[in-house]
């Protein structure tokens, strides 16, 4: 067991046990009992709730096996093993900034975006940070003025299982409610702890995105699974099983209205229209758009689980809206393959994928508060990515790249198109932040808005974009590349 989960573990028995005082609480661990954000030892720092002691192992299809403690739900699962690279610490105290700016939305650490994020459906997510946890979970109830949408991300835990290399025992935040024990064990999803997570990634890294078999108590001394018995979430259509079944409205009295395809949303997308006084229709992922959409001002498609390949039937419908419908369009991370393979381009599973709130993409258009030229630094949870190619469809030019793997990271319709269509791989809307392209979604409010009043009459469209690659030049892969890697 880790060094720190064991005096952890200490602590925390002796304080349920009440071998430790509040006195002498305070005084073993004297600058967690201080800190403002906990108003009292009681309510904030101790876990109440403990994992049981049960082992636990992660095996991987590809032969390695894990051992390490359980918590969480005391249940094994199969999965798709992946990493997330995001860093705990700095989204606590900016949600708490920017909450009593924007009155928005708290999510006080990674995880508790991550795991909500319906994009991890299916898969175990291993946290490359160390400790996991310490900022316990807030209540995921909807906050004042956002009727139906959760705190988080969703209305709870998405991923299948989660590995930590040290789960927090003690939590300590203004908003926590529960432990990640107490929350993954409410959502039946396991977790497993004081397992070596570089290994892991190094792993994944090297070898890719990985099935693997999180097993808990007893079934740690079962023989391993055998390949066929390995769950592949990939082969399968995984936005049904997260879309919303039926259509409903949000913020019914925005002024502007904007049809929102959900392929598994996260609720900040959401927050983040209505936010800016959108009018906002959620619709299912196999809604027919088309036969509605001369009530919109604007379409935008969501980001979602699994392959984007999946749900070609809706890939051939945005295609119509895109020949046959000239308002705005913005789409992200699914949203952003589905336009990319509608507008003709191809999609690919890359080797391990980009899941972390550190991704740094070069802008290679300037399209609103986007300026060509400048690195933005990016959330991202994704798996599959755009083809990056030579010849991009006529109408659409290269938007972002990625400056550490040059993967496209966003598409634009070229301004001689006529069209106003923006894809994004990464997700502007990170609740856990970076928020450097937030404004990504006040550049397309404004434009449904735009387009509203040029229909009304007198108002001139916004001149959008300005490409800074030529995307008919003979070698834009090696252009793109060059410049993506000298920023
Ligand atoms: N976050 C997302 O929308 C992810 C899209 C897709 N499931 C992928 O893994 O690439």
């Amino acid at each position: 067991m880790p060094y720190a989960t064991q005096v952890l573990r200490t602590l925390a028995k002796s304080a349920v046990s009440g071998s430790l005082t509040s006195k002498t609480s305070a005084s073993a661990v004297p600058r967690l009992a201080r800190t403002l954000a906990t108003p009292s030892a009681a309510s904030g720092l101790f876990t109440p709730v403990l994992p049981p002691n049960d082992p636990a192992v992660l095996h991987m299809i590809s032969g390695q096996s894990y051992n390490g403690q359980a918590f969480g739900a005391k249940r094994s699962i199969y999965g798709e093993t992946v990493f997330s690279t995001s860093i705990t610490s700095c989204k606590c105290r900016r949600w708490w900034f920017i909450r009593k700016r924007l009155a928005t939305n708290i999510s006080p650490a990674p995880d508790t975006e991550s795991m909500t994020d319906p994009s991890y459906l299916g898969q175990i997510l291993v946290f490359t940070s160390p400790m996991i946890g310490n900022y316990g979970v807030p209540k995921n109830k909807p906050i004042e003025g956002m009727p139906i949408l959760p705190v988080l991300e969703s209305g709870g835990v998405q991923c299948s299982g989660v590995v930590v290399s040290d789960v927090a025992l003690q939590y300590s935040h203004h908003a926590a409610v529960e432990s990640l024990h107490e929350w993954c064990a409410r959502y039946g999803v396991p977790g497993i702890s004081g397992v070596d997570t570089r290994a892991i990634t190094t792993l994944l890294r090297d070898q890719g995105t990985t099935l693997g078999r999180l097993c808990v108590g007893d079934d740690v001394n079962a023989p391993r699974p055998t390949k066929e018995e390995y769950y592949d979430p990939s082969k399968e259509n995984l936005i049904a099983k997260v879309s919303t079944k039926e259509p409903y409205v949000l913020n019914p009295d925005g002024d502007v209205n904007i049809a929102l395809l959900d392929f598994g949303s996260k609720a900040n997308i959401a927050r983040s229209l209505v936010k800016r006084n959108a009018r906002v229709t959620v619709l299912p992922w196999d809604y027919d758009f088309n036969a509605v959409r001369d009530q919109y001002d604007g379409l935008f498609l969501s980001n979602g689980p699994g392959d984007p390949k999946s749900i070609m039937d809706t890939v051939q419908r945005v295609r119509q809206t895109i020949q046959e419908w000239n308002k705005p369009i913005f789409g992200i991370c699914m949203g952003h393959q589905i336009l990319g393979l509608a507008a003709g381009l191809e999609a690919y599973r890359m080797t391990f994928g980009n899941r972390g709130h550190n991704q740094p993409v070069l802008a290679l258009a300037s399209s609103g508060s986007i300026k060509a030229g400048r690195v933005y630094v990016t959330s991202q949870n994704h798996q599959y990515a755009l083809k990056l190619t030579e010849d991009f469809p006529e109408g659409w030019a290269p938007f972002f790249i990625n400056c550490n793997d040059s993967s496209v990271e966003g598409i634009i319709s070229t301004p001689e198109s006529g069209k106003r269509i923006w894809g994004v791989q990464f997700h502007p809307e990170s609740a856990g932040g970076p928020l450097d392209t937030i404004e990504m979604f006040t550049d397309f409010v404004d434009e449904c808005r735009a387009g509203v009043a040029a229909r009304k009459g007198g108002y001139q469209l916004g001149a959008t974009s300005s490409l800074m690659i030529n995307h008919t030049s003979p070698n834009v892969v090696e252009e793109v590349k060059r410049v993506a890697v000298s920023a």
